[in-house]
């Protein structure tokens, strides 16, 4: 697999979206994912409803969190996503107001991913955008660069967020010219937070649960 892979600069991945003071992180990881593989394998980069999943995934808790592999289901379950413009984003739980006419986008399954960091690059490379739980206690703070705090700060065991990881590749590390290999993450805290909205974590020692549970819908 190539040194480095970014999706963003092969037209899967939508502009930086902010939650705003919604738990809703959750589903902003599963439309990023399925923005991607609807990108990849249908040739669209169509931006999609968040609102839709808070409102009317049942299985789910809207802003007070829930679990993209619930949201899968929930979808798979509608029928499918309608768009952002359709259906807009509102950071607050509201009445469930889908449309199935109004439906633009639909998967055919969902997949749990490998915990090997190496296998994840390469399923990356191949298939598209991963969605992934991580533990955000490194986020917090985070002002750039690539984030490796030790395990008892950022344990990977706790996740509590939920992100999209869009890219791999090694930084340059100016200090001791030491490479060090990354994540790059998307996330939906708005472009003014971390690295325009991005968020870049070591790669290859579990770093905060980054690949204890990556998934991905299934798009034909
Ligand atoms: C209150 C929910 C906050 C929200 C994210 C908010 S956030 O603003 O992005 C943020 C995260 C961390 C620090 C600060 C701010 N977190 C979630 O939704 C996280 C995301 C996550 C966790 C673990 C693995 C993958 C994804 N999930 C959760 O908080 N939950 C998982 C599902 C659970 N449901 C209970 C009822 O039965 C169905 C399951 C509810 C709690």
């Amino acid at each position: 697999i190539p040194l480095k892979f970014d999706w963003r600069e092969h037209g899967a991945v939508t502009p930086v979206k902010n939650q705003g003071a919604c738990g809703s992180c959750w589903a902003f990881s599963v439309t990023g994912n399925i923005e991607g593989q609807w990108a990849i394998n249908r040739g669209k980069l169509i931006p999609l409803s968040e609102q839709e999943l808070v409102d009317c995934d049942r299985l789910d808790n809207g802003c007070n969190g829930g679990l993209p592999s619930n949201a899968y289901q929930a979808i798979m379950k509608l029928g499918g996503l309608e768009t952002e413009t359709d259906y807009k984003y509102d950071a607050v739980d509201k009445k469930c107001s889908f449309k199935r006419t109004k439906v633009r986008v639909t998967i055919d399954s969902a997949v749990n991913l490998t915990t090997d960091e190496d296998l994840l690059a390469k399923w990356l490379v191949h298939n598209g955008p991963i969605s992934i739980g991580i533990n955000a206690n490194a986020m917090q703070f985070y002002m750039g660069g690539v984030s490796h705090p030790w395990s008892f700060l950022c344990n990977k065991a706790n996740l509590d967020h939920g992100v999209l990881i869009v890219g791999y590749g090694m930084d340059e590390f100016k200090l001791f010219k030491e490479k060090l290999p990354y994540w790059t993450i998307k996330n939906s805290w708005g472009t003014s937070w971390g690295e325009q909205g991005y968020y870049r974590v070591f790669r290859g020692d579990s770093t905060c649960g980054v690949n204890q549970m990556a998934t991905s819908a299934i798009v034909k």
